[in-house]
């Protein structure tokens, strides 16, 4: 296994903006050009959207704008039920779901796994046995192990991550206007194509977004892109 930072595929870096619980902030996170949105259908956190309301949400966004529902241990009836009133929608699994009933659960329809990486560095987390397990996965997304399954705001160490995995990856967990160029160069030179995912950095409140920091955001991604576009290894290398 290789990693593919020369791959074209992964010079544009993906955006998606999670935990939309209003229609002008999945107008702002459009507006701005997130290429994904997600709808949080966990009961338990502040960003809970019924799946009738990410419906109502979803259908609002433009042509090639993906929807996201995100499931933390949903029961494959209410995961069916999401799935029918949003049919373009992709999947991601945060919760202990194993990788069978990820692919059961999702069917034909493109789905991502949440790796929860611990925050403490003395925890070992092995990501590319996790691919190996995840192979049906179209991405593999990573986030930090915190209290509540998700939407914690917190970093983990990128460092810490393999120098190359066979995955699609979607950096999340605590990226910020300010961090989210610094994790674009550290993890994009060691996998296949990323994204980014952000959710507390762009919030005024929890479940309200600020249009302001979605527009920095999206402009430190771009940052990393052409920082990266002139310099593919620059971090790697550099370690
Ligand atoms: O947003 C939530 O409340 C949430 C709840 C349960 C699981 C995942 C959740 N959000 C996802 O968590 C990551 C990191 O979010 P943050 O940027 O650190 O706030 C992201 O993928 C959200 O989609």
């Amino acid at each position: 296994m290789s990693g593919t930072s020369s791959n074209p595929m992964s010079h544009r870096t993906r955006i998606k903006i999670c935990g939309l619980t209003r229609e002008q902030d999945v107008d702002a996170a459009v507006e701005a050009g997130a290429d994904a949105v997600g709808f949080v259908l966990y009961p338990k956190s502040p960003r809970f959207v019924s799946a009738t309301r990410a419906a109502e949400l979803a259908r609002r966004l433009p042509p090639f704008v993906s929807p996201v529902l995100l499931f933390v241990n949903e029961s494959s009836e209410g995961i069916r039920a999401a799935c029918d009133l949003v049919p373009a929608a992709w999947l991601q699994f945060h919760g202990d779901e194993t990788p069978e009933q990820c692919a059961q659960a999702a069917g034909a329809r493109p789905w991502m796994r949440a790796a929860r990486i611990p925050l403490d560095e003395s925890q070992a987390f092995d990501l590319v046995k996790f691919a190996n397990l995840h192979e049906q996965a179209r991405a593999l997304l990573l986030d930090a192990h915190v209290e509540g399954y998700g939407g914690g705001g917190k970093a983990f160490n990128w460092s810490r991550l393999p120098t190359s995995v066979n995955a699609h990856l979607v950096l999340s967990g605590g990226l910020t206007p300010a961090n989210v160029t610094e994790g674009i160069v550290q993890v994009r030179p060691r996998c296949k194509s990323l994204a980014v995912d952000v959710s507390s950095g762009v919030e005024a409140a929890k479940g309200v977004k600020d249009p302001e920091k979605i527009h920095r955001f999206v402009a430190a991604v771009r940052a990393a892109d052409a920082l990266l576009a002139r310099s593919p290894n620059a971090l790697l290398s550099a370690t």
